[in-house]
Parts: structure tokens; sequence; C-alpha cells
């Protein structure tokens, strides 16, 4: 039997709940349970809270209510429902912001929700006040970053805003379709409306968060909406500019793992570096006598992933 874990948390992705019958994704070949989901994150929450040893704290990858909310005009309410379910846990939640919240949300709503678990203040991520990125140490030697993959997008941020120019500039040079949902004949597929980006002042904040944590012997963590590793994902589902994040990555020893959603289908790749990149499945296309949530158990020299329903279990090396 393995030695006690230094630290063990909740992980859960893209929950998309709605109060609304079952529907089907943009392709119309994939089920989406649209109130089911809100069921299975209870289940979640209920095997959280039985865990021995108990959970830390849990990562809530994005998209945790679903845009169909804000054309039925009942997103306050969604995300209540769903706000409630994970604080039945005596443990933080850490949240990323997904496409599906700049559906229903403005960037300054959300930043006023409870869906901002960036620390107050503002002193643990970039100057942008609106950028749901920031850094904690959940335990000695332990970082977590959580990553705003929407900071450059055209979802969520004010159209007269500078940061949403420059993102549709950028959204219609590397797309040149009408529809600037459909990645159709693009060289970078990721270049659509419903992914988004980094911005520079985020990468190098994230970069200075990682020499400190070279510095310090510490393993960090990092979380987002979006995966940024082409083979923890397929070529559509990725951060417009993931290049640039795996090399601020890539230019440091300390991160040892990237947790992501999106991909309802879910990921995985062991990169080059030896940084594990884990895209989890989603819980809206999940049926729902199954589940897709798990706990992630960290120890001195690898991660363990104990996966549920859909989820499978793993170990990651460090
Ligand atoms: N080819 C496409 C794909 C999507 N859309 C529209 O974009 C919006 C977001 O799509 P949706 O599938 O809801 O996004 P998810 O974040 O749930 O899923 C991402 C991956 O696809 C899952 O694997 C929505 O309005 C779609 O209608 C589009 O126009 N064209």
């Amino acid at each position: 039997m393995e030695a006690v874990p230094r630290v063990a948390f909740g992980v859960i992705a893209d929950i998309q709940f709605a109060d609304a019958d079952d529907g089907h994704d943009f392709g119309g070949s994939r089920r989406r349970y649209y109130r089911h989901s809100l069921r299975l994150l209870r289940d979640a929450v209920r095997a959280w809270a039985a865990e021995s040893p108990p959970i830390d704290f849990v990562l809530q990858l994005g998209d945790s209510i679903d845009g169909l909310n804000a054309r039925r005009d009942e997103a306050e309410g969604a995300l209540r429902q769903v706000l409630e379910a994970l604080g039945r846990l005596p443990v933080p939640v850490h949240h990323a912001w997904g496409n599906h919240e700049f559906y229903n949300f403005s960037r300054a709503r959300l930043a006023q929700s409870g869906l901002c678990s960036r620390p107050a203040g503002g002193a643990a991520g970039p100057p942008d006040g609106l950028c749901q990125a920031y850094h904690c140490s959940p335990a000695a030697r332990l970082r977590l970053v959580v990553l705003d993959a929407y900071d450059l997008s055209v979802l969520g941020r004010d159209p007269d805003s500078p940061r949403y120019e420059e993102s549709l500039r950028l959204l219609r040079e590397k797309n040149t379709n009408e529809d600037l949902n459909s990645p159709a004949g693009l060289k970078e597929p990721q270049f659509v409306a419903f992914n988004g980006g980094f911005s520079q002042a985020q990468l190098n904040w994230f970069d200075e968060v990682l020499k400190f944590s070279d510095e310090n012997q510490e393993k960090v963590v990092v979380m987002g909406h979006l995966p940024i590793h082409p083979d923890a994902s397929d070529r559509v589902c990725l951060a417009w500019n993931y290049e640039a994040a795996l090399s601020v990555i890539h230019s440091h020893r300390c991160v040892v793992c990237v947790l992501a959603g999106h991909l309802h289908d879910g990921g995985y790749c062991l990169d080059s570096h030896g940084v594990h990149h884990l895209t989890l499945e989603g819980v809206i296309e999940t049926p729902p006598e199954s589940n897709a949530f798990g706990t992630i158990y960290v120890y001195e020299d690898k991660m363990i992933l104990k996966g549920r329903g859909r989820i499978a279990d793993r170990v990651m090396q460090f």
C-alpha cells in the first residue's frame, strides 16, 4: 500500500448543467444530458465527501453551466444550483472559466460570482483584474496555477475594449470562414470563436510564477479549460496560442501536470519534457448511469488518478 499522499483533490470538467431535456452537440451525433449533469455532480460531491484520506480541494475545469441557460434566461438559477452542490464540500473549489461561462455571463459578472476563485486583492494573478489566472500553494512545495484560456477571446470581453479588438483581429486573420465557429479548411483549426488564448501579459506572469517555483523546488499543477497539447486533444479543441504556453512550461523544470477540459472525449499524453497532459472526459456527454470525475492523490514522485465512470485510473510519475 502506498504511503499517505501529500495532497488529494477532486477533478471534474464540462458539467454544462441546464434544466433542459437531453439534446445533442453541434454535429447532432452526440447526446448531451443537460439535466442529468447536476445529478452526476451531486454524486461526485458525495463520493469526494466520503474520501479517505479526505480531499483538500476540488478543480472545476470550466463550462459549469451550458450556454442554453442564457437563451432560456436561466443562467443565474443554474449557476446557483451548481455552486450549491459544490458548496456542500468543506474544501475550496478552484474554477476555470470556459466558453459556456461566457455564453452566460460577462467577465465583469463572473468576477463578482461564486465562480471567481482568484484570491481577493488580485496579487496572485496578472495585472488585469478581470483575468481568472492566479496561483496558490495548497501544500508545502506544491503550487497550483490556474490559467485563463479566454484572456484573448471574442467571448466575455466588452466589444468596445482593445482586448476584444485584438482578439477579433487575430481570429479573422487565422480563420477565413464566414462562420468564425467553423474550423473547416483551416491550417490552424484551433482558431475558432469557441476557443481563446493567452495574452502576452498572462504568459509573462506565468513565466515569473514558474521561475519562483523552480527556485523553490516546487512541483506545479497547471489547470485551465482548454488543452494546450495536441496529443491530449484533437486539432480543434486547443488554446489558440497553445505553443506559447507550452514553451513557457518547457523553459522550466517545475510543471508536472496540465489539467484541462473542453474535449468531451478526454485525452492524455506525456510530452517530450516529461509533463503529463490530462484532458478530462466531460460530464455533459456522460450517460446518467455512469459519471465522469476523479480524485488525484499527490505523492513525492507521482500523482495517482482514481477515475470514476468514463475516467480511467492513471499513474503519472514525475
Ligand atoms: N463546428 C462548430 C462547432 C460548434 N459551433 C457552435 O459553437 C458553440 C460551442 O459549441 P459547443 O459544442 O457547445 O462547445 P463545447 O465547449 O460544449 O464543446 C467543445 C467541443 O466541441 C467538445 O468536444 C455552439 O454555439 C455551437 O453551436 C459551431 O457553430 N460550429
